[in-house]
C-alpha cells in the first residue's frame, strides 16, 4: 500500500483537472438523472444502450486496478479516485476541502444520490464525509488512518446545501484526536470525534496538500 509519485508539473495537474472535472460532473448529473427520470421505458432502454457504448469507449484503454493515491514532487495530492474528494469519481460529492485557522472546512451540496431517510442524507454518507474531514484535519503533519470514529446524529440532515468542519483537539505520539460537525442553515446536524493514527510505516511520509484533491 503505497502513495504514487506522479512526476508532472503543477500546470499539468491543473490542465488534467480541467479535463476530468467536466466529465465527472456530467456522470454525476447522469446518476441524478437516472434516479429522478420519468421518461418512457423505451427511452430508458435507448439511454441504456447509448450509455453502454460510452462505457465501452472508456474501457478501450484503461489502467489496472484503482487510480491509487498519487502526489506530485511538490506534494500536491491527486487522490482522484477518492470516494469523498475524487476529481475522477462521480460517486464523490465531491468535497472541496479548504484549510482554515483551526482545521479544515468544506461547503457542499448533496442531492438525490445521497438519500437515506426521506429527503435526508444517508447516515453512512454523513459518517464518510466526517471521517474524511477529520482525517484531513489530522493529516497536516503526515497521512493518518482512521483508528476509531464515533458519530452522533443530533437531528436529520436534509439534502441540499451543507457545510462541515473538523479540527484536531489533541496529539499524543502517533495518535491525533479530532472532532468535526456537519451543519445546515439551522446549525449542527451531526458531530464526530475520532482518533487518527500515523501508521508506524508512514512516520517519514511528508504531508501532502490533499485539499487540492
Ligand atoms: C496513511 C493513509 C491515509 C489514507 C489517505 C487516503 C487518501 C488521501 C486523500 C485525501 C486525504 C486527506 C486526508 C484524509 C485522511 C484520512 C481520511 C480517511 C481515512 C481512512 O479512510 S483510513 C481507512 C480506515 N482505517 C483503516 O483501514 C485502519 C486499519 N488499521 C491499521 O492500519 C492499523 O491498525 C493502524 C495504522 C490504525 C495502527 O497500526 P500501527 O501499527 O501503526 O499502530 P499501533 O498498533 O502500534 O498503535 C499505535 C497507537 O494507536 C492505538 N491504536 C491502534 N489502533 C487503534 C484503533 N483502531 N483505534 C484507536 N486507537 C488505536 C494503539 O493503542 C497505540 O496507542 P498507544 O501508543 O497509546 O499504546
Amino acid at each position: 500500500m503505497e502513495f504514487i509519485l506522479e512526476d508532472i508539473s503543477e500546470a499539468e495537474v491543473a490542465r488534467r483537472r480541467g479535463v476530468y472535472t467536466p466529465l465527472t460532473d456530467t456522470v454525476r448529473d447522469l446518476v441524478d438523472a437516472v434516479i429522478r427520470t420519468e421518461v418512457s421505458e423505451d427511452a430508458l432502454d435507448d439511454a441504456r444502450r447509448r450509455i453502454a457504448e460510452v462505457v465501452a469507449d472508456l474501457r478501450s484503454k484503461q489502467m489496472d486496478g484503482p487510480y491509487g493515491v498519487r502526489h506530485t514532487r511538490q506534494n500536491t495530492g491527486m487522490a482522484w479516485g477518492n470516494a469523498v474528494i475524487g476529481v475522477r469519481n462521480a460517486l464523490a460529492p465531491p468535497l472541496d476541502v479548504v484549510h482554515v485557522d483551526d482545521g479544515v472546512r468544506s461547503d457542499f451540496t448533496l442531492g438525490a444520490a445521497y438519500e437515506g431517510p426521506p429527503g435526508c442524507v444517508h447516515g453512512g454518507v454523513c459518517a464518510m464525509l466526517l471521517d474524511h474531514l477529520l482525517g484531513n484535519a489530522a493529516s497536516t503533519e503526515g497521512p493518518c488512518y482512521t483508528g476509531t470514529i464515533t458519530i452522533r446524529y443530533l437531528r436529520p440532515t436534509r439534502l441540499g446545501a451543507l457545510s462541515a468542519r473538523a479540527w484536531v483537539t489533541e496529539r499524543t505520539g502517533r495518535k491525533l484526536y479530532a472532532k468535526g460537525t456537519i451543519s445546515d442553515a439551522e446549525g449542527v446536524t451531526c458531530e464526530a470525534e475520532g482518533v487518527f493514527i500515523v501508521p508506524r510505516s508512514a512516520v517519514d511520509t511528508p504531508a501532502v496538500r490533499w485539499s487540492q484533491g
